[in-house]
């Protein structure tokens, strides 16, 4: 057996979803699940007590982030990333490509790997697969990613073929480097933008390598939802039902719905901490901008169906006085209801597979949240 597998348990009889569980080295967690992400070894103002709390079975770190600081030695000497955060549960980890595109201005990408400025120092870097794996087996991640180039969107057919070529070449190297190791899943990564016959290209040489799961690159960079959707639809039937599918940066609620529908199996996303630091929360009318003079004086919870801890004891009100002054708990309130509503909002749509009505909630979701309104 692999370090990480993929257990399932049914498939929704009305919307073709899933239901499943996957196996790690730090425990298991059901799916489809939303994972918070903790770029720098932390949730933004999270303590894991907390994210325990609201049931969050797996967290994400960085490789990028956290090769730069504080560095993959001082946390392998640490004992690894769980006991320098102290988090017990499942982590995955991102390779890095991705952030180094979006990080960093000067960079350049050859067959070799990326050499770039480090976006906090300025240094001269070097990422390649190689050290990409080393990395990630020196945070001892559960999960850890293959190194890929996720190109911009759009991109031209010619540019996108020869990076989804590299990609699965790079893949390969992931995978020799990280050959003999027992304790960590290594998922490979499918790129080709939006065009079907590359995005089939891509996953046919990625489970011709066999990794324990799979990733869905490439998107939430810009799409429209509708093109993330028919690439969901493109590129699901090339990838094995009985490994992990994983959908990089997604993270709203109507695109987790219609992620899972499509068979998604994991999502990760910033979206709740980053908009809960501008005081903007997620609720099941919608988003409100707490910090909004509409909410001065509205002694109701940020969201009257939710049950966590920020809904039961304040009003908008104070959450809105603290997060106008600045106050680091107004913070941690919107960003502790934000986790909050996503992971619950997973827990329903977990129950909606087992009862074969997942169309059904996501119609009264779409309605209640305000999606289809023109
Ligand atoms: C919508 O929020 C913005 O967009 C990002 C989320 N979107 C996203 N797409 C991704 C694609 C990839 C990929 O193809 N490969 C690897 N290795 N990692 C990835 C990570 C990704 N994250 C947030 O960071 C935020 O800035
Ligand atoms: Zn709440």
């Amino acid at each position: 057996m692999t370090a990480v597998y993929y257990e399932h348990i049914k498939t929704c009889k009305q919307s073709g979803a899933r239901l499943g569980k996957v196996h790690t080295p730090h425990g298991s967690f059901d799916t489809p699940m939303f994972m918070p992400v903790g770029t720098l070894a932390t949730v933004k103002m999270m303590s894991p007590d907390e994210l325990k709390e609201m049931d969050a079975q797996i967290i994400l770190s960085n490789t990028y982030h956290l090769w730069l600081r504080p560095g993959e030695d001082l946390i392998r000497e640490a004992g690894g990333l769980h006991s320098f955060m102290n988090w017990d549960r499942p982590i995955l980890t991102d390779s890095g490509g991705f952030q180094v595109f979006s990080l960093s201005k000067l960079r350049d990408i050859d067959e070799e790997g990326v050499r770039f400025r480090n976006h906090i120092s300025g240094e001269k870097l070097f990422l390649s697969p190689e050290k990409a794996m080393q990395i990630q087996h020196a945070l001892g991640s559960d999960i850890m990613m293959a190194f890929d180039e996720c190109p911009p969107y759009p991109a031209e057919y010619k540019y996108m073929k020869d990076s989804v070529e590299r990609t699965s070449r790079w893949a390969e190297r992931c995978l020799r480097e990280h050959e003999g190791n027992t304790t960590q899943g290594l998922f490979g990564i499918v790129q080709g933008g939006e065009y079907k016959d590359l995005r089939r290209q891509s996953a046919e040489d990625l489970v011709s390598m066999d990794f324990p799961g799979y990733a869905i690159g490439g998107l939430s960079v810009g799409e429209p939802k509708h093109v993330m959707n028919k690439v969901l639809e493109e590129t699901m039937p090339h990838l094995p039902d009985n490994k992990p599918r994983y959908l990089m940066g997604v993270g709203s609620a109507d695109a987790l719905i219609d992620g899972a529908i499509r068979g998604v199996d994991m999502f990760d996303c910033v979206l709740p901490t980053r908009i809960g630091r501008n005081g903007t929360c997620m609720t099941s009318e919608g988003r409100k901008v707490i910090r909004n003079a509409e909410f001065a004086r509205d002694f109701r919870p940020i969201d009257e169906k939710c049950d966590c801890y920020a809904c039961k004891n304040y009003s908008r009100a104070y959450i809105r006085h603290l997060v106008k002054s600045k106050e680091a708990f107004g913070f941690r309130l919107t960003s502790y209801h934000n986790l909050y509503f996503l992971l619950n909002l997973m827990v329903n749509v977990r129950e909606a597979i087992k009862e074969d009505r997942l169309l059904d909630f996501k119609e009264e979701f779409f309605e209640q949240y305000g999606f289809n309104r023109p």
